[in-house]
């Protein structure tokens, strides 16, 4: 798949792609791995691999709550490109690294008071990472413990297979309507992919954030597991899905979805005009400023 990253020089110099990972992570073998394999990735992308395996956990550690800002996109898009284009890799798992939050979704702060040009950027980052992770060859398991909201639950419903864990804190779901926005069509299609019309209409318009009951009962999660088996349920679910030969689960995976994302490689750049007419409209910076105050006056 030829996806350009396309973000600013600037952003991506920033960045320190595949540095070794600071702190107690660095050097530290992968867990089920053999002495000598280490940990990678970046500042906010751990990389643990298992190359006996195949596989590489993803851990996404972007605190406080993992909101998909620009430089984190930007970060999963390297460490995603990177493991599809190592052989070494048929199979990834998505997790966090932020206790109790999968991901809280989009960053608001990437598109409220931002000029037309940085939202333009923005939005080009998040389609890219959306037709990344939801077109690799590789098998992705998302391993979710944790909240996941929004752009969260995007990127779970991204991937091949979900598994939450059973915490009653842990919902999931397209919640945009409660933020006075809307979900850009290509979240509403694989909602529906997922969960089928009726349900999406209902959970879409009504912003439902589904408990893990109801996630496995509407079907947006695959299996729901005690918080301390969700890793070792993802990985025993990997191995079921590399047992297929990846030619032939490839071609059907692409079969499968190349229609729903063809709807958006076809018209990116209206998508991003949509976004940046709708997100600078002064009626929705204002309900993004209430949303952005009541998460602040939660905090008491
Ligand atoms: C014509 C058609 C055109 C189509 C146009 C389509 C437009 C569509 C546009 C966008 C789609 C949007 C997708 C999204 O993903 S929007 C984001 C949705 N996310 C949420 O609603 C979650 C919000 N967050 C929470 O509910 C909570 O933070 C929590 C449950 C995740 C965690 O709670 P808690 O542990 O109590 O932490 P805090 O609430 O205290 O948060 C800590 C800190 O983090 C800030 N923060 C939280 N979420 C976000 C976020 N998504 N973006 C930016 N910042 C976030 C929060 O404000 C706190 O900040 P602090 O006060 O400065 O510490």
């Amino acid at each position: 798949m030829a996806l350009t990253v396309g973000l600013r020089p600037l952003t991506r110099a920033l960045l320190r792609p595949w540095a070794r990972v600071p702190g107690a992570a660095l050097g530290r073998p992968a867990a089920g791995s053999g002495d000598g394999v280490r940990c990678f990735g970046s500042p906010r992308v751990l990389v643990e691999p298992d190359p006996a395996a195949g596989v590489a956990v993803m851990k996404m550690r972007n605190p406080p709550v993992n909101s998909l800002s620009l430089e984190f996109l930007t970060e999963l898009l390297i460490s995603l490109e990177k493991l599809e284009n190592d052989k070494t890799f048929r199979g990834i798992i998505i997790t966090s690294d932020c206790p109790g939050i999968f991901s809280a979704g989009l960053d608001l702060l990437e598109m409220y008071g931002r000029d037309p040009a940085h939202c333009a950027e923005y939005w080009k980052a998040v389609q890219e990472l959306w037709l990344r992770v939801y077109l690799s060859n590789l098998v992705v398991i998302g391993a979710i413990n944790g909240i996941s909201p929004a752009g969260g639950c995007l990127l779970s419903l991204s991937c091949d297979y979900r598994v939450l864990a059973n915490n009653p804190k842990y919902a999931i779901g397209l919640n945009e309507t409660l933020l006075g926005i809307i979900a850009p069509f290509w979240f509403k299609d694989v909602l529906v992919n997922t969960i089928g019309h009726r349900a999406a209409e209902r959970a879409l318009q009504l912003g439902f954030l589904f408990p893990p009951s109801d996630a496995l009962q509407v079907g947006i999660v695959d299996q729901v597991v005690p918080e301390d088996q969700v890793q070792s349920t993802a990985r025993s679910v990997m191995a079921q899905w590399l047992a297929i030969p990846d030619h032939a689960r490839q071609l059907t995976k692409n079969l499968v979805r190349k229609p729903t994302a063809d709807r958006l490689l076809q018209q990116r750049d209206a998508d991003i005009q949509n976004f940046v007419r709708f997100i600078s409209r002064d009626s929705i910076q204002k309900s993004l400023h209430v949303y952005l105050e009541k998460l602040k006056q939660k905090k008491g």
